[in-house]
């Protein structure tokens, strides 16, 4: 590991959930805002979800992976209104002349019957595997991490001097994206190709698991100029902040610059769940009605190439078309 990596900040956020005094949850919340100030992520321990759990969602993403090309395509993300489902290596390109990325990956949000909001909201596409080989413990590991990810914007929101209770208004039927990644082994791997090229999240808070002892993920560390590699250690997650967070925050937290590059000699695997808030929320560290921009507003802007949002669903978000 080199120096740096080694002062990466890491949180164990145990203190804030199950506190013994006052001052353990304000050292949670002091800790954690410091370490969005300055690096825009940390690592997090003391979070309780279960290592029995992290293990069995990724022999889960294992299973769902090793399923035939064909059968992966079955639940291709172009067959869903919601843009959920499989999305195979090279699919996902970029602005620019970068290289499509190498990774491929199993994105799903909330259950929800009906496709409503244009499928911002609507129906997982599921692979056809026993429901305790995947859905299950995947569910089960959704849930859990995006508990956390709720309990981590409320930390922050308090953080900057705000009421924990504003969480109510900003979670009312909250935006939360998990994506399974499976990430080439280098040999499978295109000369300059990346497994995920540089980017920043664009939304909320991301709660990111790496397999165990394959280092891949990779910030940006400005002042230093140089790409310096997260630790992949079990049981630690990787928070990170995205753009709409630091922006409303006013740049007081910062979004964090990443990119995956696997340097293992087999493949590498991942999941990432992201929480974003109501789509018709505003900016929390601010008084309602003090702006207008929502978290939908964000993220159609975002999303606008991908989504083809319709005019309804414009209107419904409030955004002209
Ligand atoms: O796989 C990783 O370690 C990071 C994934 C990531 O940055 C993303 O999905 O936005
Ligand atoms: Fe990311």
């Amino acid at each position: 590991m080199s120096e740096k990596a080694a002062q990466f900040p890491l949180v164990d956020i145990s203190g804030y959930i199950n506190p013994t005094s006052p001052e353990d949850k304000a050292q949670v919340v002091a800790q954690i805002r410091d370490a969005f100030k300055t690096f825009g992520f940390f690592q997090c321990t003391g979070h309780g979800v279960p290592v029995s759990l992290q293990r069995a969602m990724f022999k889960s993403l294992e299973r769902f992976f090793s399923l035939p090309k064909e059968e992966k395509m079955e639940i291709s993300v172009l067959k869903s209104p919601c843009r959920r489902g499989y999305e195979a290596s090279g699919a996902h390109s970029r602005d620019g002349k970068a290289m499509p990325d190498a990774k491929e990956s199993y994105y799903f949000c909330e259950d929800d019957p009906k496709v409503e909001m244009g499928g911002i909201y609507g129906p997982n596409q599921w692979p056809p595997l026993p429901e305790d080989e995947f859905r299950q413990p995947i569910w089960e590991y959704y849930k859990k991490t995006a508990a956390m990810g709720k309990l981590l914007w409320e930390i922050l929101i308090e953080g900057l001097g705000r009421s924990p209770s504003t969480m109510e208004r900003f979670s009312k039927r909250p935006l939360i994206g998990m994506n399974l990644l499976r990430y080439p082994s280098p040999a499978d791997t295109a000369e300059g190709q990346f497994g995920l090229g540089a980017h920043n999240d664009w939304g909320g808070i991301t709660v990111l698991l790496q397999e165990p002892g394959k280092e891949a993920l990779e910030i940006w560390l400005e002042d230093e100029k140089e790409w310096v590699s997260v630790p992949a250690v079990e049981d630690r997650f990787v928070i990170n902040c995205g753009d709409m967070l630091s922006g409303w925050s006013g740049h007081t937290y910062k979004s964090v610059h990443h990119r995956v590059v696997n340097k293992a000699p087999v493949e590498r695997y991942s999941a990432v769940t992201a929480w974003h808030g109501d789509i018709f929320a505003t900016n929390p560290f601010e008084e309602p009605g003090t702006s207008k921009e929502t978290v939908g507003h964000l993220f159609v802007k975002r999303f606008q190439k991908q989504l083809k949002p319709s005019k309804a669903l414009l209107a419904a978000i409030g955004v002209e078309a």
